[in-house]
């Protein structure tokens, strides 16, 4: 299993990321332009299919153990009234989870992925970005080590979600320190935010980063200062998948602003993932932009929860069953192109 044991640590795993298998990607794509159909013609079936190959380091790479891992977690700066809800709301849909009954319960059964559900100190809000840090780097290394424990080496596609009351506020902090950009562009509405909280919002996220954006010297102290534990435990997970060249299936906007310091320190780091769809949140689709990933869906989602992820396991799975059991011009005896 994978742990960082400090910053240094962490930031050298950053630094050394491991690389798909190129003969397995090599081979997965000479098997695409076997199978009977004109090169090319299953559009991103066939680019999702080499990358799971890649990965899987196989030519024929398969998804019987698909797992999902939800980080719950609080924020000071809720308080601010940043959110369309109450802080409360975190504790009670992780009981909601526990039974079953929240979304991402459902289209994880539907989708044949296992879930784990993940409360980090829920009792223990963050601190207030807008005055202070999130987290110490103490609490900052339990949560990426929380995360990196859900990539289980037996894991053949990982993907994670997030529950946290107040969350977009960070996302959006996350977001600007990595890329640039005022608070304006990246907040948007969240749980449906009224134009009151919304202004609350973007001076939260103005405050915030005039306050720590001259002491982000790396990846973990961006995470530690604008973060918070689901966020950091995301980070975590989607950096120990890298580490044992596991694909990851990347949700929504929280989802994809967690690893926004990591890879404005190493633009490599998305290669082992693919953006599962792109939220109706403002910045969403600013920050696929940014991490150079094109979403496979538009649902007009603004769940979280890993709920975009769960929906788009069906579309790699159709990728993996087209490449692994069509007929090939040969076996089935059909004329190749001119
Ligand atoms: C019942 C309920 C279930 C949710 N599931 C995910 N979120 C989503 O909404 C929150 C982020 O939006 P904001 O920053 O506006 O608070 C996060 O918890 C996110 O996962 C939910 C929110 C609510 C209210
Ligand atoms: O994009 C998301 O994942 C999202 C958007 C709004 C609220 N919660 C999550």
């Amino acid at each position: 299993m994978i742990a960082f044991a400090d910053r240094a640590a962490f930031l050298a795993a950053l630094e050394d990321l491991p690389e798909p298998c190129s003969a397995s990607t090599m081979a997965a794509r000479a098997r695409q332009g076997e199978l009977t159909k004109p090169a090319g013609s299953l559009g991103r079936l066939e680019e999702i299919a080499t990358f799971m190959a890649g990965w899987q380091q196989v030519r024929t790479p398969r998804l019987d153990r698909v797992r999902g891992a939800v980080f719950a977690a609080n924020h000071g700066v809720a308080a601010r009234g940043v959110s369309a809800f109450p802080a409360e709301v975190t504790a009670q849909m992780v009981a909601n989870f526990m039974a079953g009954g929240a979304a991402i319960n459902v289209l994880a059964r539907s989708c044949g992925a296992e879930l784990a559900i993940v409360p980090l100190d829920l009792d223990q809000p963050t601190g207030d970005i807008a005055r202070e840090p999130a987290l110490t780097e103490v609490e900052c290394l339990a949560a990426l080590n929380a995360g990196a424990a859900v990539a289980t080496a037996d894991t053949q596609l990982l993907f994670v979600g997030e529950m946290g009351i107040g969350n977009t506020t960070p996302a959006a902090a996350l977001s600007a320190a990595a890329f640039g950009g005022d608070a304006a562009q990246w907040c948007g509405r969240g749980t449906g935010i009224d134009n009151a909280a919304l202004s609350r919002k973007i001076e939260a996220v103005d405050q915030a980063l005039a306050l720590h954006q001259g002491h982000c010297a790396d990846a973990l102290e961006t995470l530690r200062r604008l973060g918070g534990r689901e966020i950091a435990a995301m980070a975590g997970a989607i950096l120990a998948a890298r580490l044992q060249r596991m694909p990851v299936l990347l949700d929504g906007f929280i989802a994809c602003a967690a690893i926004a310091p990591l890879v404005a320190r190493n633009p490599q780091f998305t290669s082992h993932c693919l953006a599962a769809h792109c939220s109706a949140e403002t910045g969403h689709a600013q920050l696929l932009e940014h991490l150079k990933l094109e979403p496979l869906l538009h649902l007009g989602l603004r769940l979280g929860e890993g709920s975009g992820a769960a929906l788009a396991v069906p579309l790699i799975r159709a990728a993996l069953a087209t490449h692994g059991e069509m007929a090939t011009f040969d076996q089935a005896a059909v004329a190749k192109s001119r």
